[in-house]
C-alpha cells in the first residue's frame, strides 16, 4: 500500500471520535477495572466494545451497563478472526450515529481479549483509510497483574507487546502481592515512557486513565514502530477472503494454548462444583491459564455463582442476586489452558454437569469409590 502523506488523514482528525483500547493478559483485571469506571460521568456517552476469546461470552454480561451501550465481539480474538468485525462495527456505529439511529457517543472503549496482540487492533483504527477519518486512537491502557505479571511477561510474547505499546500501565492486585519492585523494573525496561498507575487507587478515574492524548507511534520504542509497520500489510493479506469469527486462531498466539467453552442447563450442587474445581486445579493447576464461569446452582438456580481463576489464584466465588439482564439461565464455563490434553476439561465438566461417561471422572466415582483412600477429604 502506498500512502501520500499530504492527503492522508491526520492522526488527530479534528472531529474524529477518540478510541481507547483496554488490554492486558488473561485475568489481569480488565473487566474489573472497566466495571469500576463505568459509572464515571466521563464514560456516560461512551460505546463499549468487548471482545472475548471463546465461543461463549461472559464478560459482556458482567459489565454493569444497559445492553444498548455494549457491543460484544465474541467467537474469536480481536487481533485475528474478528478484526474485520471490529472494522465493520466501528463503521456501522459511526453510520448509525450520523443517521440518528443511535444516541451520539463521544468516545469508544474497546476491551480486548487477554491474548490479543494489541498492534493489529490499533492498526484497525489508525491504519484503516476510512475509519482513520472518523476515529482516532487515544489512550492504550494495559493492565498487568501484580501477582502473576512477571511470570506472564516471561512466558508470553503477547503480554510483552501489551506492555510495550501502552500509554498507561495499570498494575492490578497490588494488595495481593508481596511487593511490586521487580515487576515495576521489568515494566520500565519494556516501556520506559508509560505512566504506571495502581488499579486499586481510589482516585483513579476514567479521564485520567484513557485521556492520554492522541496515540503517536513515534514516541513508542523502535520495536513498536516496527510492529505497527509490519502488521499493517500482514493482516489484510492473511485474512483476505476468510470468513470471520468462526474459530479462534489459537495457533496465532501459541499452539499450546486452547480455549474451551461449555454450556449446561443442568443446575449443579455447590458440593459437586467444589469437587470439579478441586479436581481441575489439582490435576492441571499450572496449565490452567484462566477460568471464568457463571454457574447455575441447584440450591437456588435464580442466583448464579460467578467464578474466576487466574493460574493458581482463585478469587472468592461471588453469588449474584440474580442472573444478569438478558442472560440465559445456563451455566457457562470458559477455560483457557496450556498443554492440556484435548477433551480433558470437556469430559470432566460433562461428568460433573450430570452427563457422565465411561472412564470419566464424575461425582459418584469420586464419592462412592471403593478404592478411595480412607480419610482423604471428600466434600459432599
Ligand atoms: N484484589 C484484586 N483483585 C482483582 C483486581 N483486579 C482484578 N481482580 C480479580 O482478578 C480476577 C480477574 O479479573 P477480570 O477483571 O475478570 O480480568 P480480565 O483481565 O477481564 O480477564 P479476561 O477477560 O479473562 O482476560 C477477578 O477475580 C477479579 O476480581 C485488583 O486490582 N485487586
Amino acid at each position: 500500500m502506498t500512502s501520500d502523506t499530504s492527503t492522508a488523514p491526520s492522526w488527530s482528525a479534528p472531529r474524529a471520535v477518540p478510541v481507547s483500547i483496554l488490554t492486558g493478559f488473561l485475568g489481569a483485571g480488565k473487566t474489573t477495572l472497566l466495571n469500576r469506571l463505568i459509572g464515571d460521568p466521563w464514560l456516560s456517552d461512551a460505546a463499549l466494545i468487548i471482545n472475548e476469546f471463546g465461543d461463549v461470552g461472559i464478560d459482556h454480561l458482567l459489565v454493569e451497563r444497559s445492553a444498548d451501550g455494549v457491543i460484544e465481539l465474541s467467537d474469536g480474538c480481536l487481533c485475528c478472526t474478528v478484526r474485520g468485525e471490529l472494522v465493520d462495527t466501528l463503521a456501522d456505529l459511526m453510520d448509525r450515529m450520523q443517521t440518528g439511529r443511535i444516541r451520539p457517543f463521544s468516545r469508544v472503549v474497546i476491551e480486548t481479549t487477554g491474548l490479543a496482540d494489541p498492534v493489529p487492533v490499533m492498526q484497525s483504527v489508525i491504519g484503516h483509510p476510512a475509519l482513520g477519518q472518523s476515529y482516532r486512537l487515544e489512550g492504550l491502557v494495559s493492565v498487568v497483574d501484580a501477582v502473576n505479571g512477571l511470570a506472564t511477561l516471561d512466558a508470553h510474547e503477547e503480554a510483552r507487546r501489551q506492555v510495550a505499546v501502552a500509554d498507561t500501565l495499570v498494575i492490578s492486585k497490588i494488595s495481593l502481592a508481596a511487593n511490586t519492585e521487580a515487576l515495576r523494573a521489568r515494566l520500565s525496561a519494556l516501556n520506559p515512557l508509560a505512566r504506571v498507575v495502581d488499579a486499586e487507587d481510589p482516585d483513579l478515574d476514567a479521564k485520567s486513565l484513557f485521556d492520554s492524548g492522541v496515540y503517536d507511534p513515534a514516541t513508542r520504542s523502535m520495536d513498536v514502530t516496527r510492529w505497527l509497520a509490519s502488521e499493517s500489510g500482514a493482516h489484510h493479506h492473511s485474512h483476505e477472503g476468510h470468513e470471520h469469527g468462526h474459530h479462534h486462531d489459537v495457533n496465532r498466539h501459541d499452539s499450546h494454548i486452547r480455549a474451551d467453552t461449555f454450556v449446561s442447563e443442568q443446575a449443579i450442587s455447590p458440593e459437586t462444583l467444589a469437587m470439579f474445581l478441586d479436581l481441575l486445579r489439582s490435576a492441571h493447576g499450572p496449565n490452567l491459564l484462566r477460568m471464568k464461569a457463571i454457574v447455575r446452582l441447584s440450591d437456588d438456580p435464580s442466583r448464579p455463582l460467578l467464578l474466576h481463576a487466574v493460574q493458581s489464584l482463585m478469587s472468592e466465588p461471588q453469588r449474584l442476586s440474580a442472573w444478569p439482564e438478558g442472560a440465559e439461565e445456563k451455566t457457562r464455563l470458559v477455560v483457557i489452558t496450556r498443554d492440556m490434553p484435548e477433551g480433558f476439561v470437556a469430559e470432566l465438566f460433562a461428568g460433573f454437569a450430570g452427563d457422565p461417561g465411561i472412564g470419566r471422572a464424575d461425582r459418584a466415582a469420586l464419592v462412592e469409590n471403593p478404592l478411595a483412600i480412607p480419610g482423604a477429604p471428600v466434600r459432599r
